[in-house]
């Protein structure tokens, strides 16, 4: 590992642009025989997903990966889905129980076509026997493991049959991983998944300290086939938790997966709680999305999401805001 980077470090360079229009570029992408809208997917959490949600982005030929915070809703969520023609994404653990309910799933006859496991240490024993036994029980199942930082996890993943990767220990917004145990990609996020993604054979999703829409072209240029995010997509109308006002503002809650308003009790908290301001709905922000990686296409001068692939950068030294914000 030589020099190491994040997002606000880096600005992409424009090449000659080859359309006429921003419409013409495509954003969509291919994960595991399906064709996704766009190269981004909901973090799998609990302030950020729920069935509506699952639901509403499926229908809309977007990805979405479901929380595995109400392991009892599981099987009828994969039978709902099933039922409606969509196909279903669900997250499982590492617990005893998760291996029962994945031989379950087979004894019942329902295949999830996506299941994720999700850990905070992906780098384990405990995450490649899981590998094992959905690939063992469920083989037709895509199983995207995690989270990893480093290339050797991504090649013991691979190699225990992951289909795909998930890079990002701590860059979160809720995250206090850094802070609690000093350990993790917070503040070199984009230089991790540069790091992973020369050891990948197969598919690698950054997840994590997304701030901008920017942010994910940058993810794509340096190696990810999808970006999860969190933070950017809580506060919608759809958002699972309540809005309520604060100053004559509506606020809606956001926390993290590891934070003692999830686990229910204070033991290895590793995340918190924040209230993010109301954003509207989620799908103004999906095609707003949507358009700034349409540009950011063009911008890379070409017509397809490949472009970013390739595209020249350079390094700007956490200079590229100038002070200005987003909006
Ligand atoms: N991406 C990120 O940076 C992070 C994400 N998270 C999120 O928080 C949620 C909870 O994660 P997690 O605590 O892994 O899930 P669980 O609470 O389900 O723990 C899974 C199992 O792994 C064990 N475990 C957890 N962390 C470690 C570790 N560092 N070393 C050894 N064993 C470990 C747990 O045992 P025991 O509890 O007894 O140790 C438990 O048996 C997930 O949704 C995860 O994505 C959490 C932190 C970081
Ligand atoms: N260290 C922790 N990381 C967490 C926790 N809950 C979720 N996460 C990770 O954050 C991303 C979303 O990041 P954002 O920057 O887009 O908001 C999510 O996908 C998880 O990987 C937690 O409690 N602790």
């Amino acid at each position: 590992m030589d020099k190491v980077f994040d997002y606000e470090d880096i600005q992409l360079i424009p090449a000659k642009c080859i359309v006429d229009s921003r419409s013409e570029c495509d954003p969509t992408v291919e994960l595991g025989g399906f064709t996704f809208r766009l190269p981004v997917v909901p973090a799998n959490m609990q302030t950020i997903i729920d069935e509506k949600v699952a639901l509403m982005l499926a229908k809309n030929g977007y990805f979405y990966i479901m929380h595995r915070f109400n392991p009892e809703t599981r099987l009828a969520f994969i039978q709902d889905m099933h039922e409606r023609g969509l196909y279903a994404s669900i997250s499982v653990g590492v617990k005893e129980e998760e291996y029962g309910f994945i031989e379950m799933l087979k004894s019942t006859g329902h295949t999830p076509e996506f299941i994720t496991i999700d850990i905070a240490h992906g780098h384990s024993n405990a995450v490649i026997r899981m590998i094992q036994h959905i690939k063992h029980h469920l083989p037709g199942s895509f199983v995207i493991a995690g989270n990893v930082g480093t290339p050797e996890a991504v090649r013991e993943l691979e190699h225990a049959g992951a289909d795909a990767t998930k890079v990002g220990i701590g860059p979160g917004k809720v995250c206090i991983t850094k802070i609690k145990t000093g350990f993790g990609t917070g503040g070199w996020q984009l230089a991790a998944l540069r790091w992973c993604a020369k050891a990948a054979t197969k598919p690698i999703i950054a997840d994590g300290g997304i701030r901008t829409h920017g942010d994910i072209a940058k993810s794509i240029r340096f190696g990810a086939s999808m970006v999860m995010i969190g933070s950017l997509f809580a506060g919608h109308d759809e958002s699972p938790g309540e809005t309520f006002e604060q100053d004559g503002k509506q606020l809606k809650e956001y926390f993290g997966s590891a934070s003692e308003f999830q686990k229910g009790e204070r033991k290895n908290v590793e995340g918190k709680k924040m209230f993010v301001e109301h954003k509207g709905a989620l799908q103004d922000t999906l095609t707003e999305m949507e358009q700034d990686l349409q540009s950011a296409i063009s911008y890379a001068g070409g017509d397809s999401l490949e472009a970013l692939r390739t595209v020249d950068y350079v390094m700007v030294k956490n200079s590229i805001f100038n002070g200005d914000k987003v909006y």
